[in-house]
């Protein structure tokens, strides 16, 4: 599978690049961004591969959360897949809404039409942006994930599903419960039909209820409590129930003063990624 390359440059002694494919799941071409650290000239290095929210693209958190400093002190290489299936031919939500269709894949394979065609972000960000990833750039196969909002939900829940691909997993303002919130339920309902068994598997609750101790791997998560989404949206007390009742090794930290935005994640995401390369470590 050929790259293309959109963009180069050079910060803290590591190169910040995106590159355009032909994605084989999603049946259009897909961008992502990559920064490489200085570490990666001399060695391969593990992968943390965060997930954005609703509206994003691959630019957000590579411009705005203040993570490549970090990345390039702990050898640490990121990447950052775009949120959804992009291009003329790729179905929208019908009123242009911004947390349905484009900008908003939410991580799953739809099954429905019109979207089943190409919103098939699960098996893009499990299993061909890896591929791609250790195929192309000098990476070990020691993975990460992270992500913010519906990305939140989306590393959540993918690590769940594949605890033996990742180290670790965080998440800042995850959808905690996306069954049971306006985003989720619209999002579930246009992607995967009516059919709430089908919802269940990409819940990242219902999975953390579900999931038996050999599968368990650290778990961090932020959450602002002055986030206009928290009560709504986002109910991480669902992910927390869920800990409780199997043991599940989550540390949920409600950070006091801090809204849904960039801003927060810049404040804790050293944290994260000190987090991650220490599972990482620990792991191999
Ligand atoms: N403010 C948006 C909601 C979407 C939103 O807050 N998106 C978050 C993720 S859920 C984000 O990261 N936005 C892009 C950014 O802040 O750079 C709206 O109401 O249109």
């Amino acid at each position: 599978m050929s790259l293309t390359q959109v963009s180069a440059a050079k910060v803290f002694g590591g190169w910040h690049k995106q590159f355009s494919h032909a994605s084989s799941s999603n049946h259009c071409d897909m961008r992502f961004a990559i920064y490489l650290p200085p570490q990666a000239e001399k060695q391969n290095v593990p992968v943390v591969y965060w997930l954005s929210g609703l509206t994003c693209t691959d630019e957000n958190f590579m411009q705005k959360a203040g993570a490549l400093r970090v990345a390039a002190e702990l050898g640490l290489a990121i990447v950052a897949p775009d949120t959804s299936p992009r291009g003329d031919d790729v179905a929208d939500a019908p009123d242009g809404a911004y947390d349905f269709g484009l900008g908003a894949g939410f991580y799953v394979n739809a099954t429905q039409t019109p979207f089943a065609q190409h919103y098939q972000m699960y098996d893009y960000v499990v299993n061909e942006l890896p591929k791609l990833i250790e195929q192309h750039f000098p990476v070990t196969t020691q993975r990460a994930i992270s992500g913010h909002s519906m990305g939140g939900h989306g590393a959540l829940m993918i690590a769940l599903k594949n605890p033996q691909r990742y180290a670790s997993v965080s998440a800042f303002s995850p959808i905690s419960q996306p069954m049971n919130c306006p985003w989720g339920q619209k999002a579930f309902a246009g992607y995967l039909g009516n059919d709430q068994q089908q919802w269940r598997q990409y819940d990242s609750s219902e999975l953390m209820k579900a999931s038996p101790v050999r599968d368990h791997i650290p778990a961090l998560v932020d959450q602002g409590e002055q986030d206009n989404f928290l009560v709504e949206q986002l109910k991480p007390e669902a992910l927390v129930d869920a800990a409780k009742l199997v043991d599940y090794p989550l540390t949920l930290r409600m950070q006091p003063g801090y809204d849904h935005s960039y801003y927060f994640i810049a404040s804790f995401i050293e944290e994260h990624l000190q987090f991650h390369a220490r599972c990482i470590i620990d792991n191999s």
